[in-house]
């Protein structure tokens, strides 16, 4: 099976976005079913230092208690930074028409379009994307005939730079749970052959009727972990999770320079056997300032078959999940209700 063996995606950038009113195929009902709260007091996202002493064991508690973390000292270099920022301001100041020679033809295609996970939700939303699969050079010759490779390097200098910290980052949670340097290098970030990564640019427009629209709905990722780095201006919140006994509600992510926010995705779940939980977050828009966003989406390779680690599987009671592969699931959203792969994968412990 393929990532691109779904259904097809059509288009659905509202021109430019601008419009006088919302219409009403983008303006969505019930964007407040649950409060939003700012980062704060105990709905404060912890903020790790790569450098801290403690690491392991600040990273396993987020892991467990959020799903979601900042990093700090991460070792991507600022100049790279910028470098990045500045060609995704390029991409998307392209006009439509440019934008649209390099269309999906398919939701999970590499490409320009809307998101894939669209499709499960009765409105559009106010966003584009542009995906990059494996090389962005066929796509960037037809969007800058004239001067494609400065895109090109940037990006392919991003994922570079990005696959050692995905590793790094893996490699500290899992042995924050007592898995050990040996079981690490049996499963799928042991080998660099069987890690794949994705990496999405994402653009969300400002719009002066922010609060009746939506960047990006409700959803998990489905690899291990996904890196969210942003322009600044703030957008991404999450579903928090940890039953602490307060009600459910939507945080906001805040906006710290030099960090990339980093969550945890189904296949982390599986792998770890529930020990860490996905994050459920969504993009809103703001009223004034356009945002963009990144997620560099690290996950093993399609045929790579991710099951819980022995380690992490309780003795008397078993795996709680059947192997997958990131395909699978991602298959799985598209045939079944969209937040029910990781359920259609439960084995019944009774
Ligand atoms: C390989 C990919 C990861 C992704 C699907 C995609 O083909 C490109 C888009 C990614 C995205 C972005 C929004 C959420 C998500 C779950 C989705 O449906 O499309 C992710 C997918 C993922 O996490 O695997
Ligand atoms: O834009 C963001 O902050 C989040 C993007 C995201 O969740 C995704 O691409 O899966
Ligand atoms: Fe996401």
């Amino acid at each position: 099976m393929s990532l691109h063996e779904t259904r097809k995606i059509k288009i659905h950038q509202p021109e430019n976005f601008q419009f006088n009113s919302i219409p009403d195929s983008h303006a969505w009902a019930d964007l407040h079913d649950h409060p939003t709260v700012e980062p704060i007091g105990p709905d404060m996202i912890p903020v790790i230092d790569l450098n801290d002493p403690k690491l392991i064991e600040k990273i396993g508690k987020a892991c467990e208690e959020w799903g979601v973390f900042l990093i700090r000292n991460h070792g991507i270099e600022p100049k790279l930074l910028n470098q990045f920022s500045s060609q995704m301001d390029r991409l998307f100041a392209l006009p439509a028409e440019v934008k649209l020679k390099v269309a999906k033809a398919d939701a999970l295609d590499a490409g320009y379009g809307g998101d894939p996970i669209s499709r499960f939700f009765p409105k559009y939303t106010w966003s584009e994307a542009f995906t990059i699969l494996d090389s962005p050079l066929e796509h960037a010759k037809k969007l800058w005939p004239d001067d494609y490779s400065s895109f090109c390097e940037v990006m392919e200098e991003y994922k570079k730079a990005m696959n050692p910290l995905g590793r790094r980052l893996m490699h500290v949670m899992l042995l924050s749970l007592g898995v050990s340097e040996e079981e690490i290098n049996n499963t799928p970030m042991g080998d660099f052959s069987k890690i794949k990564t994705v990496l999405s640019l994402n653009s969300y427009p400002a719009c002066h009727d922010a609060d009746r629209v939506l960047g990006l709905p409700p959803h998990s990722d489905n690899g291990f972990i996904t890196f969210v780095y942003d322009n600044g201006v703030s957008g991404l919140q999450i579903l928090r999770r940890k039953d602490d006994n307060g009600p459910k509600r939507w945080v906001t992510v805040p906006v710290v320079p030099d960090t990339f926010v980093v969550n945890v995705g189904d296949l982390m779940q599986v792998l770890t056997n529930g020990r860490f939980h996905n994050m459920v977050h969504r993009a809103t828009i703001g009223k004034t300032y356009h945002r963009m966003s990144s997620a560099y989406f690290f996950a093993s390779e399609l045929d790579v078959k991710v099951s819980p680690l022995s380690k992490l599987t309780d003795p008397g009671v078993g795996p709680l999940y059947k192997t997958v592969t990131w395909p699978e699931l991602l298959q799985m959203k598209n045939s079944l209700s969209y937040d029910q792969a990781l359920e259609a994968i439960k084995i019944d412990s009774n």
